[in-house]
């Protein structure tokens, strides 16, 4: 069993609000006018296309970044009302270009996550034990981090993460290096992080694995939130197109019925022949 998060008390407050929150870099609002509450117990995702803020939103989230208008706060109190021990057990982040520890073992490297907390031998080997049984490292655990893959290293970083076992977690892009059955694990890893009552904010650019994951998306574009909502309501085939200039369809998962994104351009089978532009082929000649 996992010592995770508890689920919330009756009236506890939020995990995470944002009240018109902005950040403002050389006279630009990299995020600007940003108001929503995250609850207890929900995966949130955070989409929009290349340069939206999204990874802005989630440095404010997690108290790395001071809003330059507007407040955040965690669990009702301002980022710099919290020691920064105490924030680091209120609180994870996996950032988006996590950083290998040069000279640790993967075992070791995650172990880092269990720093904020008091030294108990027993329960850091357990969440330790946990966190790289769930990310599938077994087979790596005594590997030097700085010779991993950029995908094991990535699922070392969401364990070092998820050994935390913070209330509040918050993930930058945690699926982008990883092949298709890790990103499934770890979406569902931080599913039961919200099952065990945690916040989870991920940072996505898989519409599908937020339509899939999510409880509730939130758009970004430009610096501003330009949805909240259900995944079926927020991604839409108008919305996508509006926000990322690209033309989509929605299907929908053959069990869940979760929206399904492609792309609404054929792109040629993989039967198609393809034709030289013009001139005679190598083997013609
Ligand atoms: N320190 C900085 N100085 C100037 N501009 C910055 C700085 N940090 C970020 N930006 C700019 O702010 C905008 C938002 O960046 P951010 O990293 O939050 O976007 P993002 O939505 O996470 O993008 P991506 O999907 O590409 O990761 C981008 O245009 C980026 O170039």
């Amino acid at each position: 069993m996992r010592a995770g998060p508890r689920p919330p008390a009756e009236g506890a407050p939020a995990s995470v609000v944002a009240e018109d929150a902005g950040y403002r870099i050389d006279r630009r609002d990299l995020v600007g006018g940003v108001s929503f509450a995250l609850e207890p117990g929900t995966l949130t995702a955070m989409v929009g296309p290349n340069g939206a803020g999204k990874s802005t939103m989630l440095g404010l989230l997690a108290g790395d970044l001071a809003p330059s208008a507007g407040s955040v706060r965690i669990a009702g109190r301002l980022p710099g009302q919290w020691r920064p021990r105490e924030l680091a057990l209120h609180r994870s982040v996996m950032l988006q270009q996590a950083t290998s520890n040069f000279g640790f073992s993967v075992a070791e490297s995650v172990g880092m996550g269990r720093l904020p907390h008091d030294a108990d031998p027993g329960r850091d080997r357990a969440a330790v034990e946990a966190a790289v049984a769930e990310s599938d490292l077994a087979a790596l655990r005594d590997r030097d981090v700085t010779t991993l893959s950029g995908g094991e290293a990535a699922r070392v970083a969401y364990a070092r993460t998820s050994a935390q076992q913070a209330p509040v977690v918050l993930l930058d892009e945690p699926t982008a290096a990883l092949d298709l059955k890790h990103q499934e694990g770890l979406l569902a890893a931080a599913r039961e992080r919200r099952d065990e009552g945690a916040c989870v904010v991920v940072v996505l650019h898989d519409l599908n694995l937020a339509a899939r994951y999510a409880d509730r998306v939130l758009v970004f574009a430009a610096g501003r939130l330009v949805a909240d909502g259900a995944p079926a309501d927020v991604l839409t085939e108008e919305r996508i197109e509006a926000v990322y200039g690209q033309r989509v369809h929605i299907l929908r998962h053959p069990t869940s019925r979760a929206p399904v994104i492609v792309p609404a351009e054929e792109v040629p089978g993989p039967g198609t022949p393809v034709r030289p532009s013009g001139g005679e082929t190598a083997a013609g000649r």
